[in-house]
């Protein structure tokens, strides 16, 4: 039975809150609505819930009406659960359920789970649930969060609390107070009190409260922590309560748990550690979990940022401040280190010295879970020309999101990145049709999938007319700044954009102008750079970049700080951390599953590169015909008398056009989409997928190809006798596809080394030559010091013995015979299966050894994600309350290497 101060869960498109209390709700599109619903079919206001004496009652204000199985309602007494449809029959979905009032649980034994540590714990002493708060309903926005399960449970509740502190939006080069602390923070915590910052800078906060036993968190709407964020898999972690304290056990979830930035398996939570799943960030206060969102409203801080290669000092103490929803342009001359300083933001190549903060923590020491939240548009677009905008954001959600996310779920996201980057017009155009700047805003819309909160961009407007570079530099003003109430983007994020172009820099709210040697000519607004190099216009900015160049940069740093545009900044601890621990990168889903979808996607951009495809086909047939001309009125077999030279040149032609085919396929198949591959590495890609991906259609079509050409080469001239299986055509056939197939692992080494695919083709005609050569059937290799072993290594020296075998040159060409040809015979063509056989095998061998250095020499073209390893700085000299040490539930030897694995 309802009765007076029944809870009421109310479940929308944006998540779930429970209402409590006797305070009315206004569900609606508008900003300002308790609970927002982002549809353009919901009225601003659209319907209130009024807690009654006997429950709940549901008042229609809208425009368009409440609708329940396709009925149109009126106002509504809520008597059980209601499932209601908002401004048409298949509007956005409301389902309101009463929740019965429980009894208050007494303090009792806890049920322990069989692993629980033994852990001592302020404020869990008693598992009463904290009273029920009759505060605001907070909003839920797009990826907003969720309260509770269907089930029921207890502690399962989420009950909003309002608004928590918002971040005091400093001034740039001002921290809020030493160690970043948000002013309103009480002192004395026990952990780093910039850590602590994370708990007032979220403005959306919801209490769970616990209960003993286990509580699940996760995805799915049966946990009892529903986590509402497509970076959460389903069932992502459990807590289990008891008297002695929390454990936090990660359910082997694809982006993995995060206790205090660590990755964890198994380990205790104390009081206020920052517990991570996704965008959600929560707390243990007292006997509750307090959740915020990661809004994306959050601080920046770069303090003494230094980097060295070697000796030489590329960045001078790099200091600066962002408030959140900012957009920072940097700029300066070509080598001033915007390259380097992007670099060290992003954690692809740590600083040496100094701290880089967000949300006041530290992103190296927390970088694995905190790079999460950073997306990164490089220079040249990551994106495959032959896809379309669609195509690819969906590709990219595959490798991106858990494997337990639905193709809806995926989609959904998709639409909406697609609607907030304004290209819903362009949405099934081919990356190739897109202009430069619809172009770069798909490459951003790759990295808005997984809601960033910090996003840089590097030269996102090179190459592009002024228009475009204007729609570009709009674009990024208007991620910053989020896109308001109502929008699928209400959030905004901070924004860096390192760039060349000036023309439209009073579009950033703040420039960082770099000096030679990476020292800081000038940061602050927009408008405060024109009057410090007094100029009227940032048309005028390229004879400040010239006035850059002519001056030493430490001279243009003193200016600065001499200048009364130079706020300095607030005195903070020095800046130390731990070197980031060496943990077993996340991987959003198995290798397989990438593997599934790099396959598909390659098939996919082969399928819709018609010209390659033509290419592809007609290769075989045209290559076919080469050795078909060559005459062989005697066919291949041996002639009684004399030797037939017909056989050589027809095999040897063969196997050459086997190799050419083989790399000829592979050759530009990784230079080409280098850019792809080294962002798709730092987002958790597998090397093994990738390569696997690439080897399983390249191989299949390669296969194919040899199949047709040899076929039209040699049927109706087959040499006369196997060596081996009992079909000269089949072991022709075996013999050419090891060939093309080494020669195509080759191609793929290749592909590794050279950094511009207009090289692969000099380089292909070098090595079909070579092949050519050191294949033995032009001229003999037997005996011939260095050039036989050379030839060892070249597959088709190995390719060609197997056919020779096969139709027994030596016999053939009469080698060895002391009135015809007083060449020796070659060991590798006897016409043996044995012969046979170990010509195969090493010509597979040279693939396998070509595909290991592939995979080596793919680590070079990654992300640089090493330095130098730092020593763990000595207790008490960190800012207050820096925690040095391992961190609890796992081992984590530093080291100086972030985590990538392969
Ligand atoms: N590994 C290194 N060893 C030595 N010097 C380096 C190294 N990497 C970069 N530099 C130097 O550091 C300086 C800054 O390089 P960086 O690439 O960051 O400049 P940039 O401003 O991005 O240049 P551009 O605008 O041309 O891309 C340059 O003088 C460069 O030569």
């Amino acid at each position: 039975m309802l009765v007076s101060g029944t809870p009421l869960r109310v479940h929308t498109p944006a998540g779930e809150v429970t209402l409590t209390g006797d305070v009315s709700a206004v569900v609606g599109r508008a900003r300002s609505a308790d609970i927002v619903i982002n549809d353009g079919r919901v009225s601003r206001r659209h319907l209130v819930l009024h807690p009654t004496a006997v429950g709940w009652r549901v008042e229609d204000i809208s425009a368009n009406g409440l609708w329940c199985e396709g009925r149109r309602l009126g106002n509504v007494d809520i008597v059980g659960e209601l499932r209601l449809r908002l401004g048409a029959a298949d509007g956005p979905e409301v389902v309101l359920l009463p929740q019965p009032v429980r009894p208050v649980i007494p303090p009792t034994a806890p049920t322990r789970g069989p692993d629980a540590a033994p852990i001592s714990i302020e404020g869990l002493a008693a598992f009463a649930p904290t009273p029920v708060t009759s505060a605001p309903v907070g909003s839920v926005g797009p990826g907003g969060n969720s309260g509770g399960p269907g089930d029921g449970g207890v502690g399962g509740d989420a009950v909003p609390v309002g608004a928590g502190v918002p971040v005091a939006a400093g001034v740039p080069g001002q921290p809020s107070g030493p160690g970043g602390v948000a002013p309103g923070v009480s002192g004395g915590l026990s952990i780093d009190q910039a850590t602590a910052q994370s708990a007032v800078v979220h403005d959306r906060r919801r209490v769970h409260p616990l209960r003993p036993g286990r509580m699940r968190m996760g995805r799915s709407r049966d946990n009892e922590i529903n986590v509402g964020d497509l970076l959460a898999s389903r069932h992502h972690a459990e807590l289990h309560i008891s008297l002695g304290g929390v454990e936090l056990v990660d359910l082997a979830s694809a982006n993995g748990t995060f206790v205090n930035g660590h990755r964890i398996g198994r380990a205790p939570v104390m009081q206020r550690d920052v517990i991570a799943i996704g965008h959600h960030l929560f707390q243990l206060e007292g006997s509750s979990l307090v959740e915020y969102v990661d809004s994306g409203d959050v601080a920046f801080e770069v303090q003494d940022v230094s980097v060295f290669a070697g000796t030489k000092q590329l960045m001078h103490d790099m200091t600066f401040r962002l408030p959140g929803r900012s957009l920072l342009g940097v700029v300066g001359p070509s080598g001033a280190g915007k390259s380097t300083l992007l670099n060290a933001l992003t954690g692809f190549r740590p600083a040496d010295r100094g701290s880089v903060r967000y949300a006041g923590r530290d992103l190296y020491a927390e970088y694995d879970e905190l790079r999460r939240r950073i997306g990164y548009v490089p220079q040249a677009d990551p994106l495959h020309d032959q896809l379309t905008v669609r195509e690819a954001l969906l590709y990219g959600s595959e490798l991106r999101f858990p494997a337990d996310t639905t193709a809806d779920e995926r989609r959904a996201r998709v639409e909406e990145v697609i609607g907030q980057l304004g290209l819903s017009a362009h949405a099934d155009t081919r990356v190739s049709r897109l202009s430069g700047g619809q172009k770069k805003r798909t490459s951003v819309a790759l990295e808005l999938l997984t809601r960033p909160s910090l996003l840089f961009l590097d030269e996102p407007t090179s190459g592009l007319d002024p228009a475009n570079d204007q729609s570009v530099m709009e674009t990024l003003r208007g991620l910053a700044k989020g896109g308001g109430a109502g929008s699928t983007d209400e959030s905004g994020r901070t924004v860096i954009v390192v760039t060349h172009s000036v023309l439209f820099l009073d579009l950033c709210d703040f420039i960082l102008v770099l000096a030679p040697g990476g020292h800081v000519a000038y940061f602050g607004p927009a408008d405060g750079a024109l009057r410090f190099f007094g100029k009227q216009d940032f048309r005028e900015f390229a004879a400040v970049f010239r006035e850059l160049e002519a001056t030493p940069g430490e001279e243009m740093a003193a200016r600065f700080r001499a200048s009364e545009f130079f706020v300095p900044s607030a005195v903070v601890a020095p800046a130390v951390r731990k070197a980031p621990p060496e943990l077993p990168s996340v991987r959003q889903q198995p290798v397989t599953a990438q593997l599934s979808t790099l396959t598909r996607r390659y098939w996919r951009v082969v399928l819709a590169d018609r010209s390659y495809l033509r290419l592809i086909i007609a290769y075989p047939f045209l290559l076919g015909i080469v050795p078909r001309v060559l005459k062989a009125p005697d066919g291949l077999g041996p002639l009684p008398q004399s030797p037939n030279p017909d056989a050589t040149k027809v095999l040897v032609v063969l196997v050459l056009c086997a190799c050419f085919m083989g790399m000829a396929n592979s050759i530009r198949e990784i230079v080409k989409e280098r850019a792809i591959y080294r962002r798709e590495r730092t987002i958790g890609l597998s090397r093994t997928a990738y390569l696997g991906s690439k080897i399983i259609l390249m191989t299949a079509i390669t296969t194919a190809q040899c199949l047709v050409f040899t076929l039209i080469a040699v049927v109706g001239r087959t040499p006369p006798q196997a060596a081996a299986l009992g079909s000269p055509l089949l072991e022709c056939l075996l013999a050419v596809i090891v060939a093309a197939l080494a020669s195509m692992m080759i191609g793929l080494f290749v592909s590794t080394l050279i950094d511009n695919a207009d090289k692969a083709m000099p380089i292909l005609v070098l090595v079909t030559m070579g092949q050519l050569v050191f294949s033995g059937g032009l001229t003999s290799m037997t005996g011939r010091l260095v050039l036989e072993q050379i030839s060892y290594l070249v597959p088709a020296r190995w390719g060609f013995a197997a056919l020779a075998s096969t139709d027994d040159i030596n016999v053939v060409s009469k080698l060895g015979n002391p009135t015809l040809r007083t060449d020796r015979p070659d060991r590798l063509w006897e016409h043996t299966a044995g012969t046979w056989a170990l010509d195969i095998v090493i010509g597979i061998g040279i693939g396998v050894i070509a595909l290991l250095l592939t995979t080596v020499m793919l680590r070079r073209i990654e992300p640089k994600v090493t330095r130098a390893a730092e020593a763990a700085p000595a207790e008490g000299t960190g800012p207050p309350g820096f925690r040095p040490g391992p961190i609890r539930g796992q081992s984590q030897p530093p080291t100086g290497r972030l985590p990538l694995r392969g």
